[in-house]
């Protein structure tokens, strides 16, 4: 922290870039401080609670995280059994966990690190519950860190990754804390114990919103940073003869290797773009609901959990496909590869769990949807719902971004047409609202997958064709944005062609294409990844490092293994030596082999 007040950084985001430099590939145990905790003060506190908190959190007096998930509920919030009650009396909360499924489990740095935290539990005053919101609890002494009275709190154990965030239960017994420490920003309780409730009960979902936001980037960042390793070695490596008699070939020369990695580096290009302008959408639309106006929160709500979740999805499976392609040692430690994948993996988890976050994203594609049908005005993104769907592709051997775009947004409105009547016919034989909806879900997450990758598709196109870019640099991105759209096309062909919408023709023009553009790739794949400018020390990777000298870095690697600190182990004299000793003298077999 001090060197970053040396080095005089002041922006979050600097800081965040700092921290990554700092602890490459771990997690720092202050993300959550800095990304949740500090946040969440300055957006959901009142004007005084943020002048009093915000300063003790930025220069690490205070630090926090984020404390809602429990034994039993993650995702639904609404579930949560964690209570804080108000004492009049005292103008006191007192928080309470009231069952063993209610036990706080899972919040980041909360076993060792931290000494507050933000609890998400169900209000109570007055006898009423008024449902879950957020309180400022300290859970450790500030003079020597011991916990405080009337909590227990410890580590949940080893997890798949994230080994850098110490991952804790909490349990509540009775435990006081003052009035002004619940957040009350939108919704207060009096002195007298009113209750005074917010304009909308979701502003509390706030902090999760802008942590979606964020994940969209780290999606980009990890699939980017696996893209580079693999795309670096895939150049290195070189294995078998492509032509008979001649020398090993570089790998990155197979087709099969250059399907595998150039579609991921467009995506990589693609994710970027896509949390830039999910970024961008965020800060206009919360600055809208800072202001009061809410209008547009259910469209950020649905953007974010969307994108969120479909990119996670991807980046994962992205990752898991670079790792494989480099072959044995992609699979060791020392490629680097391993660690971002698990680091990222609970992504598709944490901030809500993928599937439901693409169902929110469904419950408003559903509900644009019947406003489409009315003839009601939609928002921008979403106006393509009302897609003639009677139309046929116009592409061409160009594959023109238009001709490309107009395919997605016509296979999404399709697929939101079709899940939506789906519920609509439930909904007619007689089921339940909440029945017809379930009995429809598995289509509305394609659709809503078909939305997102279409928001993805639209977002590069319209970059490309708005920004200033020299000529080569342009020509360059628009095969990596072409490669992503039409490869998209190519591995989803059954929902494009469902109705007929591309001919046999144009289908064989998609197959060619996809093939011609990895060799139009091929010359810059090395540049375009490099372009990225990850440093070897943040990528921590025998096989990405940007000198190429890879068997030279994996045999120092393997050298420093802790087991080649001895030559004989002790587990030959342990066990062994004993057990040869013991088949020996039981067989008579002779030592001498
Ligand atoms: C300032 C710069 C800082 C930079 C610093 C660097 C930061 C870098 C960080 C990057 C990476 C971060 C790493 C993170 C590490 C891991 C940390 C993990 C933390 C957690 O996991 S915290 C816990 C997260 N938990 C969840 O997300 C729970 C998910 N569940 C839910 O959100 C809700 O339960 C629900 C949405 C699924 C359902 O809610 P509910 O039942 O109450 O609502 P309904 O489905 O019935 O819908 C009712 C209507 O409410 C709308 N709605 C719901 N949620 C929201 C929302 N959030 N906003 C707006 N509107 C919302 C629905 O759309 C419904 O509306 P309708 O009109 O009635 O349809
Ligand atoms: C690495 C990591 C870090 C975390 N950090 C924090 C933290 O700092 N603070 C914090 O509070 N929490 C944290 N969490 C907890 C995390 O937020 C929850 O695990 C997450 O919200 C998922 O909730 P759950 O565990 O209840 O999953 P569940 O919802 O129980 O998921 C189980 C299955 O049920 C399905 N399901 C659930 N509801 C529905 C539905 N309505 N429709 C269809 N399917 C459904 C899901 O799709 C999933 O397949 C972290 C988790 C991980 C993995």
């Amino acid at each position: 922290m001090d060197r970053m007040e040396e080095l005089g950084f002041r922006s979050e985001t600097d800081r965040q870039i700092f921290r990554e430099a700092a602890a490459p590939v771990e997690l720092s145990p202050f993300g959550l401080h800095s990304g949740m905790f500090v946040p969440t003060l300055e957006r959901q506190g009142t004007p005084e609670q943020s002048r009093k908190w915000v300063p003790l959190g930025k220069s690490f007096k205070m630090i926090g995280t984020y404390a809602q998930t429990e034994l039993g509920h993650g995702t639904f919030i609404r579930g949560l059994e964690t209570t804080a009650t108000f004492d009049p009396e005292t103008q006191e909360f007192i928080l309470d966990s009231p069952t063993l499924s209610s036990i706080k489990y899972w919040p980041g740095n909360v076993a060792k690190t931290v000494n507050h935290c933000l609890v998400m539990a169900q209000l109570y005053t007055q006898g009423k519950c008024h449902g879950t919101h957020l309180f400022l609890v300290q859970v450790r002494n500030m003079e020597d860190h011991t916990i405080m009275p009337g909590l227990e709190i410890g580590d949940i154990g080893p997890k798949l990754g994230f080994d850098g965030v110490d991952n804790g239960f909490m349990r509540f017994n009775k435990y006081r804390i003052p009035r002004m420490n619940m957040l009350m920003r939108y919704a207060k309780v009096l002195e007298n114990g009113d209750y005074i409730k917010p304009k909308n009960a979701k502003l509390t979902y706030g902090a999760m919103v802008m942590i979606r936001v964020f994940i969209v980037m780290d999606a980009f960042k990890t699939l980017s940073r696996a893209a580079v390793i693999a795309v670096r070695y895939s150049a290195v490596r070189r294995q078998s003869e492509l032509r008979p008699g001649g020398e090993e070939a570089q790998v990155m020369d197979y087709q099969t290797q250059q399907y595998k990695l150039f579609p991921l580096l467009a995506t990589s290009y693609a994710f970027l773009l896509a949390a830039e302008g999910m970024s961008q959408i965020y800060a206009k639309i919360s600055s809208d609901i800072e202001r009061g106006n809410l209008e547009d929160m259910p469209q950020l709500h649905a953007l974010a959990c969307g994108l969120k979740a479909f990119c996670t999805w991807v980046a994962c499976e992205g990752i898991e496909v670079c790792r494989m392609s480099c072959g044995g040692h992609g699979y060791s430690h020392a490629s680097g590869i391993p660690k971002i994948y698990a680091n990222i993996v609970g992504a598709c988890t944490y901030e809500g769990e993928n599937t439901v976050m693409m169902l929110q994203t469904a419950r408003y594609l559903s509900k644009c949807y019947i406003r489409g049908q009315r003839g009601e005005s939609l928002p921008e993104l979403i106006q393509y719902l009302t897609t003639d769907l009677n139309v046929k592709s116009t592409l061409g051997e160009d594959c023109s971004f238009e001709s490309l775009v107009a395919a997605y947004s016509h296979r999404a409105a399709r697929m939101v047409a079709v899940a939506c009547k789906l519920q609509q016919t439930n909904k007619k034989k007689g089921m339940a609202g909440h029945d017809a909806w379930n009995k429809s879900t598995v289509p509305f997450i394609a659709a809503t997958k078909a939305h997102c990758h279409l928001f993805i598709v639209r977002n590069f196109v319209t970059i490309l064709s708005q920004k200033k870019i020299d000529p080569a640099t342009h020509n360059v991105l628009s095969q990596l944005c072409t490669l992503y759209a039409v490869y998209g096309i190519v591995e989803n062909m059954g929902e494009f062609m469902q109705d007929g919408y591309f001919n046999q023709d144009q289908v064989s023009i998609l197959n060619r294409k996809v093939l011609a553009l990895l060799e139009d790739i091929r010359p810059n794949a090395v540049a375009l990844v490099d372009a990225f400018d990850y440093p070897d020390h943040l990528l921590q990777s025998c096989l990405g490092r940007y000198d190429g000298q890879v068997y030279e870095a994996l045999y120092e690697y393997s050298k420093s293994s802790p087991l080649n600190n001895t030559d004989i182990h002790s587990s030959y004299y342990n066990y062994i030596r004993p057990m040869m000793q013991k088949r020996s003298e039981s067989k008579n077999i002779s030592a001498k082999l």
